[in-house]
């Protein structure tokens, strides 16, 4: 559940992780480090990357400049597919902590269900997990499916499905599910990659809410406790994302921002992807 007040989201682990972040797809390490310190002089106490960015260096040296403290800082980073596997993930874990120069993950994800090998990349997570490397795991691109295999074969619940989300693809039926198996739902491309913002009915709301469309979706987001991790490399606009807490959106704006759903992706189906 978002608590309003601080934004933060508390898991089914008990910790609490903020509601909004920062995410750094393609972005090198010296703009990854530019925009993880302003997002931090903003407010932003998230920050999403992965391996498969080639950024967590960037990431970690954003972090130290910004000269906030690293127990106020929730970071997530992911596994990707060829790492996957009991020791590979153990050993792509060591790897992304020491790109990122931390002792500690706040958020450990599996990227994407390499069928084959997801169950033995979970096992790896559940050990670096009891072993306080990491204080919360999950998963990412998970079809309701995946998590059943996964909870019927292992121990530690994940915490998150972070998962593409958006106006055009409101996952309805696995938000059902992880709202039932209190998995947090977590938006990944929440502006479609910055395709939705074009769009008529998000922009008749932005002006009757005197709020740009990025701010109307992202509020979007947290209305429907979503986790949203935006990504931007200008200082304005990591800035713009972030003031979406001084007003709320009507229900009946909800539903027709609910009803723009296409079922429409940018990314891969999880059940049809190549894992290479
Ligand atoms: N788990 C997974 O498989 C995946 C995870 N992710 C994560 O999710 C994050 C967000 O998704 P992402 O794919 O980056 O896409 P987003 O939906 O966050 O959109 C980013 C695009 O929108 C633009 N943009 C951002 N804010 C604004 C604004 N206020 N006004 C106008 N344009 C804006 C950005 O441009 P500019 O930078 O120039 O401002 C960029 O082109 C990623 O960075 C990554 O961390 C993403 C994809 C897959
Ligand atoms: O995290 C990611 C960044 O975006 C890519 C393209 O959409 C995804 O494939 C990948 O999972």
């Amino acid at each position: 559940m978002i608590d309003h007040l601080q934004d933060t989201v508390t898991l089914n682990n008990g910790v609490t992780m903020p509601g909004f972040g920062l995410g750094v797809y393609k972005v090198d390490e010296q703009t990854a480090a530019d925009s993880v310190k302003a997002a931090l002089k903003n407010g932003y106490r998230s920050i999403d990357t992965a391996s498969y960015y080639d950024n967590e260096a960037g990431v970690g040296r954003g972090i130290k400049e910004s000269g906030i403290s690293r127990e106020s800082i929730f970071v997530t980073s992911k596994v990707w597919n060829d790492e996957q596997g009991y020791h590979n993930t153990l050993e792509a874990f060591e790897n992304s902590l020491a790109k990122l120069g931390l002792d500690y993950l706040d958020l450990y994800l599996i990227h994407w269900p390499v069928s084959d090998t997801y169950l033995e990349t979970w096992q790896a997570m559940e050990k670096l997990y009891e072993e306080g490397r990491v204080r919360a795991i999950g998963v990412s691109n998970f079809h309701v499916h995946h998590l059943q295999r996964l909870m019927a074969n292992t121990r530690v619940k994940p915490v998150i499905d972070q998962v593409e989300y958006h106006p055009h693809l409101t996952q309805e039926s696995l938000r059902v599910f992880c709202e039932q198996e209190n998995i947090q739902l977590e938006a990944w491309s929440p502006l479609k990659k910055g395709r939705l913002l074009d769009d008529p009915s998000i922009n008749d709301l932005a002006e009757k809410y005197g709020k740009t469309p990025a701010q109307i979706i992202l509020r979007w987001d947290v209305q429907n406790h979503v986790v949203t991790i935006p990504k931007s490399t200008h200082d304005e606009r990591i800035k713009e994302n972030a003031s979406i807490f001084d007003f709320a959106l009507a229900n009946e704006d909800m539903q027709k921002i609910d009803s723009l759903n296409q079922n429409d992706r940018t990314g891969k189906n999880p059940d049809s992807f190549d894992p290479s």
